[in-house]
Order: structure tokens, then C-alpha cells, then sequence
């Protein structure tokens, strides 16, 4: 079997405070590839209520947000797939991306930032969502606690340490 790291990586995140988007650096400065972020025809609002509120409206009609980012799956075999834990769950934009076809026979590795209360269901939905793929161990750290409005905490201590950490769960999964 093919090493990890010689495979085609795309590293796709979506990150509204910037937490989940230096994970996904990190993981790019070590295994190369091409990273995009994941946007939204109609971005969510600015307001953190706000966002909130039509995030639990969209969890309840699973509703799935059209996404402006435009990608060819058929020239990636591992995707790693980045995101902030919103409302205990998938955030919606995830969601839409997964919903495509073209994720049979790939790997994904789920990456994520919270504000301390974990992943909730988001690696389980995900896994859901792509039946056909294989899903390798992921991986979760505390990000910011925007409704204490600590948004971007990714510097300092914390900055290297989750550097650190993704070096060593990269290498336990082949890359
Ligand atoms: C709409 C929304 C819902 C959220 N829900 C949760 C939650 O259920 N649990 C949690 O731990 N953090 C929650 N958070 C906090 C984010 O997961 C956390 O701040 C994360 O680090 C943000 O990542 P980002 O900077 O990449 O956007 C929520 C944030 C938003 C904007």
C-alpha cells in the first residue's frame, strides 16, 4: 500500500475566528498539498447570536447552505476535512460538502476547534455522511470562546503546542 504521503492531499477547512484555519497550516507546512477554505454563497452573519440562531434553524430543517468553493474531488485521495464544533454538531457548510458525491474509496481525517466542550456528534455525523470512505482517527483541540468573545487564540504556548501535537498524530496515522 501506498504511504499516506505520497498520496494527493487536499486539506479543506472552514473557520470563521481563525482557530480550526491554523490547524489546517499546520497540517499543510507538514504534508504539502493543496488548502482551501470552505465558503459560503451567503456568508453567515457577522453576530454571534445571530450565527447561532441560524445555525440551530438550519440543524432543525436540515437545511444545507450553498458553498461557493468549487472543488474536483476526483484529484484528491486524502482529504482532510477542518471545522469548529457549532451547536454540539457538523456545522451545515460540512455538511453540503460531504452531501457531493465522488468520496467513495477516499480517506478523511476530520480536524476540529471548540470552546472546550469537545467534538459533541461532529466525527460521528461526519463518518455518517461518507459510508464509503475510510475515516482515520481525527483530531480536536480547544479553540476560542467567542461568546466570551475570545476569538483567535491560536499564538503564543498554545500555538506551539498544537503544532507539537498535529506533528505527532500525523505520524501515528503514516504521513
Ligand atoms: C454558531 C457557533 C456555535 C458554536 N457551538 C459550540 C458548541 O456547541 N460547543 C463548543 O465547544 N464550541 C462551540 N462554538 C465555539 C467554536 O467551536 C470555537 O470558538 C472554535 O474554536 C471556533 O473555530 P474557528 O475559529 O475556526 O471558527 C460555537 C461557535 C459558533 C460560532
Amino acid at each position: 500500500q501506498d504511504k499516506e504521503k505520497d498520496k494527493n492531499v487536499l486539506i479543506v477547512y472552514l473557520s470563521r475566528t481563525n482557530n480550526t484555519k491554523f490547524i489546517a497550516e499546520s497540517i499543510h507546512k507538514r504534508v504539502g498539498g493543496t488548502i482551501l477554505p470552505l465558503e459560503l454563497k451567503t456568508p453567515y452573519p457577522e453576530d454571534y447570536k445571530a450565527i447561532v440562531d441560524q445555525v440551530t434553524q438550519e440543524n432543525e430543517s436540515g437545511f444545507l447552505p450553498e458553498l461557493k468553493t468549487k472543488i474536483n474531488l476526483a484529484d484528491y485521495d486524502v482529504i482532510f476535512v477542518g471545522f469548529p464544533t457549532w451547536g454540539m454538531r457538523l456545522p451545515p457548510p460540512i455538511k453540503s460538502f460531504l452531501h457531493a458525491d465522488g468520496f467513495r474509496g477516499k480517506t478523511i481525517i476530520p480536524l476540529n476547534s471548540n470552546a472546550g466542550y469537545g467534538i459533541g456528534s461532529s466525527f460521528d455525523q461526519l463518518k455518517a455522511l461518507v459510508p464509503n470512505s475510510s475515516v482515520l482517527d481525527g483530531y480536536s483541540t480547544k479553540g476560542g470562546v467567542e461568546r466570551d468573545t475570545i476569538l483567535n487564540v491560536m499564538e503564543g504556548e498554545k500555538a506551539k503546542q498544537v503544532e507539537a501535537d498535529v506533528l505527532n498524530w500525523l505520524e501515528r496515522l503514516g504521513f
